[in-house]
């Protein structure tokens, strides 16, 4: 893997900007790493899947300028976008602005963002045969150096501020997309294949899985202090097809993540595993390498927690949508969700993606809110102790 310790930006009319991957600004709140860790925590962690998007007006005055994937292409524009949740909330981690579908880009496949549709794929993979026109050899630093740039860019942006969140899609969501062609209801055609064309897709998947660890153990190198895996559509999986497509792959990732970031000399950073639907798999994701498991909205967290035996750190797992709730009903929701979750070895979150209509006073509130319970709580069990 090339050395990425040197890294240059071609800025507009100014000299080339020379960004180490290395001397970063020291880090200022550790909540987050240590929440991961299991360790203990003065207060409840948060961040929201999808802090940088259309809710907010900066940032859909950048879009106005500037094509989604020039955004993620591009290290300062993408550092801007993962800097402006950062900028207007008390969050406790920033992810990088970047998007899952940039591994089928770096595999040759062309993805297009459709204006108000989403994603879309032009040639999709429709038949087994198809894959032969996959880049399967991928040189992620040279198909995906851009994220690594913008992540050592934000990382020295970011001043300490807060942990940089480095991350990927999974095997088995990245198939999704590559087959079905963009987002669906349904995903019945990455579903046929798993009934049709079982060694296909264990090809496919395992060709997924290669860059993804490499993609991944880069982030690392380039400053990723956390990176998530987004299995977002394990919901379309059973437990039989889950425990075949899915989670040996999600094991895999974790584990050879860990081994070759470990290879380069550089410390492991905590991984989290986010699989959206799969409420069945807790114990499984709890056991498969990863120090914290990302729970949606469905899940119970009381029981996940039972589930879990202090394995792992939950992070989770409000719905989205009670953020449409006034600013009081949100605090309430906040510390019911806090005193189910209990307040050690939690990273509180949304229990998916944000949505583009939510009001950013109401993240703000959210936010603030899950940082005043969680103190109150922990100083309130400190005095009966
Ligand atoms: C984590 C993330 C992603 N994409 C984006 C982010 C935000 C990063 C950040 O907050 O900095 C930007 C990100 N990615 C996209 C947008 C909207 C682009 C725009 O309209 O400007 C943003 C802000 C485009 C996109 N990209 C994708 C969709 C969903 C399509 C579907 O299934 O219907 C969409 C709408 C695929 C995608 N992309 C991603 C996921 C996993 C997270 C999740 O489950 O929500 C998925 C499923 C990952």
């Amino acid at each position: 893997m090339a050395d990425r310790s040197q890294t240059t930006f071609q800025r507009s009319k100014e000299p080339l900007l020379k960004m180490a991957a290395q001397n970063f600004p020291e880090l200022k709140n550790d909540l987050m790493l240590r929440a991961a860790r299991g360790e203990k925590t003065e207060r409840v962690p948060v961040w929201v899947m999808r802090q940088a998007g259309r809710y907010l007006s900066e940032f859909r005055a950048m879009r106005a300028e500037n094509e989604f994937f020039k955004v993620c292409q591009t290290p300062e524009l993408a550092c801007e976008v993962t800097l402006q949740p950062i900028r207007r909330f008390q969050l406790d981690a920033a992810i990088i602005f970047s998007d899952i579908l940039v591994v089928p880009q770096a595999l040759g496949m062309t993805v297009e963002m459709v204006p108000g549709k989403g994603p879309s794929f032009p040639e999709p993979l429709k038949v087994p045969e198809d894959m032969s026109k996959l880049d399967k050899d991928v040189d992620v630093n040279k198909t995906l150096g851009y994220v690594f740039d913008a992540i050592t860019l934000t990382r020295h942006k970011l001043e300490g501020k807060v942990p940089l969140i480095g991350f990927s899609g999974a095997p088995w969501t990245l198939m999704c997309y590559m087959i079905e062609g963009g987002g669906s209801e349904s995903m019945s055609k990455p579903k046929q294949w798993l009934y049709k064309y079982e060694e296909a897709s264990h090809q496919l998947l395992n060709i997924l899985t290669k860059v993804i660890i490499d993609y991944l153990v880069g982030q690392v190198i380039a400053g990723a202090q956390l990176l998530q895996v987004f299995e977002s559509h394990a919901g379309h999986l059973c437990p039989r097809t889950f425990h075949t497509f899915a989670l040996p792959y999600l094991s895999i990732i974790a584990r050879q993540v860990e081994e070759k970031v470990r290879a380069q000399g550089k410390e492991p950073v905590p991984m989290i595993i986010f699989a959206k639907g799969a409420h069945y798999a807790i114990e499984d994701l709890a056991q498969s390498g990863y120090e914290v498991v990302g729970l949606d909205w469905t899940v119970n967290p009381k029981t996940a927690r039972h589930q879990t035996q202090g394995k792992v750190t939950l992070q989770g797992n409000m719905d989205p949508g009670a953020l449409y709730a006034s600013k009081e009903e949100i605090r309430t929701i906040v510390r019911e969700m806090l005193e189910q979750f209990g307040t050690q070895q939690h990273i509180a979150n949304l229990g998916h993606g944000i949505y583009p209509t939510i009001d950013p006073d109401h993240v703000e509130a959210f936010v603030d809110a899950v940082h005043s319970i969680s103190e109150e709580i922990n100083l309130d069990s400190k005095k009966k102790n």
